[in-house]
């Protein structure tokens, strides 16, 4: 298979395209994703599930351009969603709202109105009063919402505590110890149906070991349910699958599938899937261009057109992605330096990597690996910069799928007060 960013003769690609020509007509920063990618990480979740029922609800959160999730709904994809924004992404990316599970702690009734008027999947109830919520909404519409409720089976996902879902100690979901009595509860609403269960224990997991963790404390449950009158359809696992950034070891799609269906045995449940970053992340790039060099006795300091307001997660998670030069100069080992990047903003908290060696030279162009998830969604206009621009590659062919901000659009909304 091609990769989807590789060297040719010293020149990083995307599929076929040079990364360096894309800069001549877009500019940097630019996400730059790969069809391909997109399309071979969601089918690796459709193939390994073929043989049971399922739904792979990608997570828009991670990306949510249309084109991307266009793309997805092209190969039957359904989406896991948080907030109206999002849904309304996904018809504007002509995607099944049928296939939507409607994720996230704190569903307003504008949003759960909506949810129900496009007849989405079903709703992830987190609490008792969302349960309440939703059921107002769904008798003030004369309708029955479908519901699974998000078990919080605490259970410790070993990953970075700000993306950790699961334990007690966190806000997401019913307590499993609880979930029995609200399950009842949820039952017994006159205009709610009881049809699955959910959990996503965090982001970034690397082992399998917690999935089945969670995983058999939810069947326990399920069993439970079962005895009391009450038959779960399917079994949400959410997201959380880990990507490689550097030398990380996460588990095979096909090996952590096969592990969850060895696991449920003989029971007949629907298998959901909520994969953000193991669709996203490797699918794609983010460039940024070197603006000065500034050595000191202390530090070699690169700084970067690219900014935390860009690429957040090395600021916010400390999280490292690794940082490559677009063309790889024949002389580049004998004149590797180690350089911190930062960018422009005015945090010290600005970087994107540290301590990286690299051959630089002002104007250089580099590119920011592993970039398609939670990369430009979560990417702001702080310091009033322009948020970047987005393209795909498919094959030989370029599509600009957001044009990069300008003032106008930062300021469109915003007015003085009269004279
Ligand atoms: C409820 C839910 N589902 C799915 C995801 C996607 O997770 P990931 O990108 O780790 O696959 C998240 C984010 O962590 C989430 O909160
Ligand atoms: N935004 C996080 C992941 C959080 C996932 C959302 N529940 C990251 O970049 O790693």
């Amino acid at each position: 298979m091609t990769q989807a960013f590789e060297y040719r003769q010293n020149q990083l690609f995307a599929e076929n395209v040079s990364v360096q020509d894309i800069h001549q007509t877009y500019g940097s920063p630019c996400y730059i994703y790969s069809r391909a990618a997109f399309e071979n990480h969601f089918l690796a979740y459709e193939n390994a599930l073929q043989d049971v029922p399922h739904l792979v609800c990608y997570a828009v959160k991670a990306n949510s351009n249309i084109a991307v999730l266009n793309v997805l709904a092209k190969l039957g994809a359904g989406f896991d969603i948080v907030s109206i924004g999002e849904l309304e992404r996904v018809v504007a990316a002509g995607g099944d709202t049928s296939k939507v599970v409607f994720s996230g702690v704190a569903k307003t009734a504008a949003e759960i109105k909506r949810a129900l008027e496009l007849n989405i999947h079903c709703f992830n109830a987190e609490s008792d009063a969302e349960l309440d919520r939703i059921n107002q909404v769904a008798q003030e519409m004369g309708v029955v919402a479908d519901i699974s409720l998000r078990v919080n089976p605490d259970v410790d996902a070993k990953t970075h505590p700000y993306i950790s879902t699961g334990l007690k100690d966190n806000k997401f979901g019913i307590n499993v110890d609880q979930a029995q009595a609200t399950y009842l509860r949820a039952d017994s609403l006159s205009n709610l149906n009881v049809i699955g269960m959910d959990c996503h224990i965090g982001s970034q997991l690397t082992e399998i070991q917690p999935f089945i963790d969670a995983l058999d404390r939810l069947l326990l449950l399920v069993d439970n349910l079962a005895d009391n009158g009450i038959t779960i359809e399917h079994l949400d696992l959410g997201g959380g699958l880990g990507v490689v950034y550097n030398d990380e070891q996460p588990p095979e799609v096909s090996d952590f599938i096969q592990s969850i269906k060895t696991h449920l045995g003989d029971r007949k449940l629907k298998l959901i899937f909520e994969p953000g970053r193991s669709i996203a992340a490797n699918a794609g790039i983010m460039t940024t261009q070197v603006e000065f060099l500034k050595p000191t006795e202390h530090k070699n300091f690169a700084i970067i057109d690219g900014a935390m307001n860009d690429l957040l997660r090395p600021s916010l998670y400390g999280a490292w992605q690794n940082i490559v030069p677009v063309t790889v100069r024949p002389e580049a080992e004998q004149n590797t330096k180690v350089w911190d990047l930062v960018g422009p903003v005015c945090e010290t908290g600005d970087f994107l990597g540290k301590e990286r060696a690299l051959d630089l030279q002002p104007g250089d162009l580099l590119a920011v690996k592993s970039a398609g998830a939670y990369g430009f969604t979560m990417s702001s206009n702080y310091n009033s910069r322009n948020r970047a621009a987005e393209v795909m590659v498919d094959g030989d062919q370029v599509h600009l799928i957001r044009k990069r901000e300008t003032i106008e659009h930062q300021l469109a909304g915003e007015q003085c007060l009269p004279a």
